[in-house]
Formats: structure tokens, C-alpha cells, sequence
């Protein structure tokens, strides 16, 4: 069985992959965007080549260039590195899981295949089990996301007697808004060293009371000092005050979510609050319109994630 360093809890930031504006993986930024999770952020584990990511979007030559970037260059910085290794292909995965395992990632994740879906439990077990074997060293999350692969097994039923098919299972990464499913699934296991991260920022609090051990997001690039406050008044039993920096996360999200939110607007509003280029996303997507920066911008100046001094915009020019 896989024995990690030591369990994955507290944040992991998303990360985006950086791209020029021709659509070419931006590899130089890399370094400067682990020192910046660190310093400014003071998050220390990243999940790469996940929906933030566009892991699915790049070839598997570019998720291995990825992947092996953030490994080198998060060495003696970061404490996890989590490689995203899903992908419709069996083999793809496959490959990519061995890839993990020889670049030094701490562990891996997989999306249930969304095109070819698997119909119930035992067969989606089946896939992950077959993906899980290629990397037999490595801790192994199933990274739950119904809502893009409409893959719709409840991941409480997924779990139950996963560690007898799959040995180096870790834990769950569970983007999903359903508590009663997340609860149980904690629940259920509480015997079991799983870790329980949670995948919907704006509504991490409740999953930290129904026993989340850690959570991934695309938000913690760039809120992740204002979520780890949370973290830590939840810690310390301040309730109170977990619940105004909650709301003051979710006063920021509920607004980018209604003027339509994804992965490139996050990448607009990480270039804004860190200053490192992220680039255009990759097509079909395409870049936030600078109405929408223009509306971020002033929301994350009014609740204070973003004082004049740290603007640093100049890498937006490009957004008409
Ligand atoms: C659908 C989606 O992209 N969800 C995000 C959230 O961090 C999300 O952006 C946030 O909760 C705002 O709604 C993450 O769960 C995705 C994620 O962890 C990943 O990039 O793999």
C-alpha cells in the first residue's frame, strides 16, 4: 500500500496552466508562480493538469511537460504535488500515472471518463483500479466532479470498500455541492486515514463542519491568505469569525458567478492579483472580456483582497 509523506489537509490551490497568447504552454512563469503560492498565498500543495488546469485540454505530451514542471520546479518548496491523470483513454491515463510516478509526484487523481461513461459503481472501480495499478507507489484520489463528466455515482457508494480494490487509495476530492453525499461519505470511513478535500470554495466551511480535511480550489491562487484565515479561526473553534471570512470569500464569488465564471476568468483574475501573465485558455474556451476584469477588479478592491499597490494589470493589456 502507498504510504504518504503524510496526509494531504489544509488548501491546494488548482493551478492554472500558464499559456502565451499564441496558445503555447508559458513554462517560464512556473517557477515565480510556486514562489507566489508560497510566499503570498502561504498555500503549499498544488493539484496540476485538473478542470483549472485545462489538464484536458493539453496533449498528453503537454500534460507530461506540465506535470514535470511543477514537480522540479515545487522541489524543497511545496509539500504535495498532485498529479491530475484522468482521461478517456485508459492507456492515456495510464501512461500519464507512470509518468507521475517517475518525475517524484505525490500522488494522482482521476476523473471518471465522461464520453464512454462507466453505468455503475463496479465498473467505474474497474477503470480507476486499472489507471491506480499503473503508479503502484503512489496515493491515489478519485476526484469527484459530476457536474462536468456527468458521471453521476454518489461517491458514498464509490467508497465503500474501495481500499480492497484499490490499495493505494488516499482519499476524495469532492467538487460537488452535495453535502448529505459528502457527509456520509466522512462518515462512513471514519476508521480510515482517507484524506476529504472539498472542491467548492464558496461553501467550504459547511464541508469543514461535516469533517473535510483539506479542500482544492481554483481561488486559493489567489484568495488563499484570506481562506487559510478561515482555516484557522475554524481551527481555533472562532466560528464567528470562520463564518464572516466564509462570507466575504462567497461575497467575491457570488459576484464573478453571476457574470459567468470559469477557468478563464480565473486566469484573468490570477494575472490581476499576482502579477504572473497566465495567458489566454485554450480553445473553446476564450478569454474574459475586460468588462468582466474591470467589475473583478473593483469587487476585489472593495473587500479588500487587492490594494492599489498590488495591482498589477499591465499584463492585461492584451484583453479588449
Ligand atoms: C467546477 C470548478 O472549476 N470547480 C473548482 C472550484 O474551485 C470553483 O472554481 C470555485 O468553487 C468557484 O465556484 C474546483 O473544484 C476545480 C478544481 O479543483 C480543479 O481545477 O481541478
Amino acid at each position: 500500500m502507498a504510504s504518504p509523506k503524510k496526509q494531504l489537509q489544509g488548501l491546494v490551490a488548482a493551478t492554472i496552466t500558464p499559456m502565451t497568447e499564441h496558445g503555447e504552454i508559458n513554462f517560464s512563469v512556473i517557477g515565480q508562480y510556486v514562489d507566489y503560492l508560497v510566499e503570498e498565498q502561504g498555500v503549499k500543495n498544488i493539484f496540476v493538469n485538473g478542470t483549472t488546469g485545462e489538464g484536458l485540454s493539453l496533449s498528453v505530451s503537454e500534460r507530461r511537460q506540465v506535470a514535470e514542471e511543477w514537480v522540479t520546479r515545487g522541489r524543497n518548496k511545496l509539500d504535495q504535488v498532485v498529479i491530475h491523470v484522468g482521461a478517456l483513454s485508459l492507456k492515456e491515463s495510464q501512461e500519464l500515472a507512470r509518468h507521475a510516478a517517475e518525475i517524484g509526484a505525490d500522488g494522482i487523481a482521476v476523473i471518471a471518463p465522461f464520453f464512454l461513461k462507466p453505468w455503475n459503481k463496479d465498473v467505474l472501480i474497474n477503470f480507476l483500479k486499472e489507471v491506480a495499478a499503473a503508479a503502484p507507489a503512489l496515493p491515489f484520489y478519485y476526484y469527484h466532479i459530476p457536474a462536468l463528466t456527468g458521471v453521476k455515482i454518489r461517491a458514498e457508494e464509490l467508497l465503500d470498500g474501495i481500499q480492497d480494490k484499490i490499495p493505494t487509495f488516499q482519499g476524495l476530492k469532492f467538487s460537488d455541492t452535495d453535502l448529505l453525499d459528502f457527509g456520509q461519505c466522512v462518515d462512513q470511513n471514519r476508521q480510515r486515514q482517507f484524506a476529504f478535500l472539498f472542491g467548492v470554495d464558496e461553501q467550504l466551511l459547511s464541508a469543514l463542519v461535516m469533517g473535510a480535511t483539506g479542500a482544492v480550489g481554483s481561488t486559493y491562487n489567489y484568495l488563499g491568505k484570506k481562506t487559510n484565515q478561515m482555516l484557522e479561526a475554524f481551527e481555533r473553534k472562532d466560528f464567528s469569525s470562520a463564518l464572516n471570512h466564509q462570507f466575504c470569500i462567497q461575497r467575491f464569488i457570488n459576484f464573478v458567478l453571476k457574470l459567468g465564471f470559469g477557468v478563464s476568468q480565473t486566469k484573468a483574475i490570477m494575472t490581476l492579483v499576482s502579477g504572473i501573465p497566465m495567458g489566454p485558455p485554450r480553445p473553446p474556451l476564450q478569454k474574459a472580456s475586460r468588462e468582466f476584469i474591470d467589475d473583478a477588479k473593483a469587487k476585489l478592491k472593495s473587500l479588500g483582497f487587492l490594494s492599489s499597490t498590488d495591482l498589477k494589470d499591465g499584463n492585461l493589456e492584451s484583453y479588449s
